[in-house]
């Protein structure tokens, strides 16, 4: 696998028609995600074209209840053939289960990632605003773990926390990392965020790039200057 390969940019875009003129503008992106934007206002019609187009896919829906509705939302999920699927950590260890178990029998289930600590998050938000005692990488760490022990098959987590669950979790599990942001781009919402480069340096096996590529005056060419810095082209 090419380092491009290990890109996966997402379709943050609020409709269909947009979402379609993106995929048309970048040919050579192969893995795509589809979050929470465009499938509330658009649905699944967008997973069938990307399937038609053979791209690989990422269903970013951060599933987060109680186990039943978490496990029947990634059974529901698992219907559009996806090859990622995403859920809270915080949802706990019986959600975390129960949606693995709901997909076992399926031919070509998702792979499973848990989210641990948002990459917007900053260490101070973590101890005043949201009261977590622990220190946010242990945190991350403690939230991976038990997504492991749950069975879940990887996490995503920002790229300043992947050398530490990459020590710990081991080579098997899948570490996803959006907060990525190349040296020529502005952060805007992201807040523990690393280079492309840096990013899988540290272990992630994929990296998340939005905004620095479809946000860019040319996206293409956003595009290619980080294949670039890759090592790619
Ligand atoms: O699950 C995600 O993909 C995700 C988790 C997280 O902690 N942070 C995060 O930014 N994301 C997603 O990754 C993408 C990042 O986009 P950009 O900030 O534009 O590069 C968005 O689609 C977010 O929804």
């Amino acid at each position: 696998m090419t380092n491009s390969d290990r890109i996966i940019v997402p379709l943050d875009v609020p409709d269909l028609e947009s979402a379609i003129a993106m995929l048309d503008l970048l040919p050579e992106v192969n893995f795509w995600k589809v979050g929470l934007e465009l499938f509330v206002s658009s649905g699944a019609e967008i997973l069938g074209i990307l399937q038609e187009r053979q791209k690989k896919s990422f269903l970013d829906l951060k599933f987060h209840d109680i186990p039943n509705t978490v496990a029947g939302a990634c059974r529901s999920a698992s219907r559009y053939q996806v090859d990622l699927l995403t859920l809270h950590a915080t949802a706990g260890r019986q959600a975390m289960t129960a949606a693995k178990e709901a997909i076992s029998d399926l031919l070509s289930p998702p792979k499973l990632l848990a989210i641990t600590v948002l990459t917007s998050l900053n260490a101070r938000e973590l101890a005043l605003d949201l009261k977590i005692p622990l220190e946010l990488s242990e945190y991350a760490l403690n939230l991976a773990l038990l997504a492991k022990e749950s069975g879940i098959d990887g996490a995503v987590c920002s790229p300043q926390e992947v050398a530490q669950l990459r020590r710990v979790c081991g080579e098997d599990f899948l570490l996803v990392c959006p907060g990525v942001r190349p040296s020529w781009s502005i952060k805007g919402d992201q807040s523990r965020v690393m280079t492309p480069a840096q990013a899988l340096k540290a272990g992630a096996d994929y990296l998340v790039i939005g905004r620095p590529i479809t946000g860019a005056e040319e996206p293409k060419v956003a595009w290619a200057k980080i294949c670039h810095e890759l090592g790619d082209i």
